[in-house]
């Protein structure tokens, strides 16, 4: 049968974008569909837009600080509207570099929604195209709990197109994005609380880091509700209404709620049954090591298949759809040592195992080699802020297995130790290793 495509690719995010990329640079005939902007969550409402947030953020904090370094008092004033402004302009900008690097690649953009009408045929806006191969890079929505009078609270989607910033903020959920946009909006100036069902913020990053996040932010000021959930919101004469419940039972009154909950995959009104796509018990996208599904032709990525919600892991699942498909060149995803971070203030990042899962693993053989510290930054300043390092390793072989850290810069330094430590480096080798002088990322070539 003859197609109009040799791979139809629904989703334009990172995971998409890089295996439409890649299977064009093997001659074939790819079509992508995008029902928004290219470039997904991660350009559109998520890392990109974040981080230039983060960005913002960090003048609040360098102006303070300012005076002890010599310079004088000035009043500043922050104006959210014209920086979101310069923001989505340059989101825009972004938007149509990857438009053009499709146009190189060759790929054929249809900017509509696609749904499925049977294993090798798709609905774009009431037109019929076929494809040899279909990938699914959907990604993920945010997850909404039921609780009465959620339909008030707004989603980390909305926080991008805030008319103008909340004096006061209530935020349900403190994992990555509760603890991102806990830390910027503080810095904004808002009052922030945060409810978190867990004991700490953060779960799945090392003990150490989560405490050192959540004494760092808390104090600079920020409420945090742990152990405890949300039982409803109401709407009141003094704004929101919400109730908590857990170890903090209290009503708190509020301006903006942001759910921060996680986020579920993107397969509703897919169409997947008409193409026997079938899901996981989570409602992901099941797929094989090979990101195949359940469907021979039709394989899926990212977020959708809910493995680990990052970009360079849909990046990268995408590049190895394509070179395996179309290059016929074996490659599977090592899930192992995937760094991540969490551009709060303190920043804070991990690679590897934590303590506890390495202890789960090689049990009493775990040394953990952990240093707190104040940064040379804060010592002309009276901010006792706390910067803290971590190495987890396996006595028995000595193999660095986990590096974790809290403070400035912790997302760029366990980038780099990252691919040492993937390679296996053994602490002694680390040791070894002479450093830049005077770096917070020395501090770990001499733990003990
Ligand atoms: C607030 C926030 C901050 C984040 N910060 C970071 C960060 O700092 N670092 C990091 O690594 N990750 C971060 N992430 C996660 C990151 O954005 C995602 O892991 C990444 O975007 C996943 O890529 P994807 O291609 O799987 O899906 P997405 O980027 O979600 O792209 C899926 C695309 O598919 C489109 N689509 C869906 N259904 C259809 C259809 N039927 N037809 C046509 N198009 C369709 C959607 O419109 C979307 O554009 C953040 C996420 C959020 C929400
Ligand atoms: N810097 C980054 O790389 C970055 C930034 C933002 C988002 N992301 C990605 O996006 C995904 C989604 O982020 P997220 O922060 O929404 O999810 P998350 O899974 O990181 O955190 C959700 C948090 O909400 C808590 N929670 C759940 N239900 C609750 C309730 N009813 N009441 C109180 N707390 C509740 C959980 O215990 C958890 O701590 C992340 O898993 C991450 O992969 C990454």
């Amino acid at each position: 049968m003859a197609f109009d495509y040799d791979l139809f690719v629904i989703g334009a995010g990172p995971g998409g974008l890089a295996a439409a990329k890649g299977a064009a640079s093997y001659g074939v005939r790819v079509a992508v569909a995008e029902q928004e902007n290219i470039g997904g969550t991660c350009v559109n409402r998520g890392c990109i837009p974040k981080k230039l947030i983060v960005y913002a953020g960090d003048f609040a904090k360098d102006n303070q600080m300012a005076h002890y370094y010599g310079w004088s008092e000035c009043q500043r004033y922050f104006d959210w509207t014209l920086f979101m402004k310069s923001v989505h302009q340059h989101l825009e900008h972004i938007n149509h570099s990857y438009y053009q690097q499709l146009q190189t690649a060759g790929v054929e953009l249809i900017r509509e929604r696609a749904i499925f009408v049977d294993a090798h045929t798709l609905d774009v806006n009431g037109r019929k195209v076929t494809a040899d191969k279909i990938l699914i890079a959907v990604g993920c929505l945010p997850a909404k709990p039921k609780i009465p009078g959620i339909e008030y609270a707004i989603t980390s989607r909305e926080m991008f197109h805030l008319p103008y910033l909340p004096k006061r903020l209530v935020i349900i959920g403190g994992g990555y994005i509760g603890t991102e946009f806990s830390s910027v909006m503080h810095a904004f100036g808002c009052e922030v609380t945060a409810i978190e069902k867990d004991a700490m913020i953060l779960s799945g990053f090392d003990d150490d880091i989560r405490s050192g996040v959540q004494q760092g932010l808390s104090k600079r000021g920020i409420r945090f509700f742990t152990n405890s959930t949300v039982r409803e919101i109401t709407l009141s004469d003094d704004g929101l209404l919400l109730t908590t419940t857990g170890e903090f039972q209290e009503t708190i009154a509020t301006d903006t709620i942001l759910i921060a909950t996680g986020y579920t995959p993107n397969t509703k009104n897919l169409g997947l049954e008409k193409a026997k796509v079938e899901l996981d018990k989570q409602g992901a996208i099941a797929v094989d090591a090979y990101n195949r599904t359940t469907q021979e032709n039709i394989f899926a990525v990212g977020d959708c298949i809910n493995r680990v919600q990052l970009t360079p892991v849909a990046k990268a699942e995408g590049i190895a759809f394509a070179h395996r498909v179309f290059g016929n060149k074996p490659q599977q995803i090592e899930y192992d040592y995937i760094p991540s971070a969490v551009f709060s203030r303190p920043e804070a990042a991990g690679v590897g195992m934590t303590e506890a899962k390495a202890r789960e693993k090689f049990g009493e053989s775990v040394k953990s080699y952990c240093h707190h510290f104040r940064p040379l930054l804060y010592q002309l300043t009276e901010d006792n802020e706390q910067a803290t390092i971590k190495l987890v390793v396996n006595n028995d072989s000595q193999q660095v297995v986990g590096a974790h850290m809290v403070g400035e810069h912790a997302a760029d330094i366990i980038q780099s130790l990252g691919v040492a430590i993937r390679q296996g480096i053994t602490k002694q080798k680390l040791d070894e290793t002479i450093g830049i002088h005077p770096t917070i990322a020395e501090e770990f070539l001499s733990l003990d």
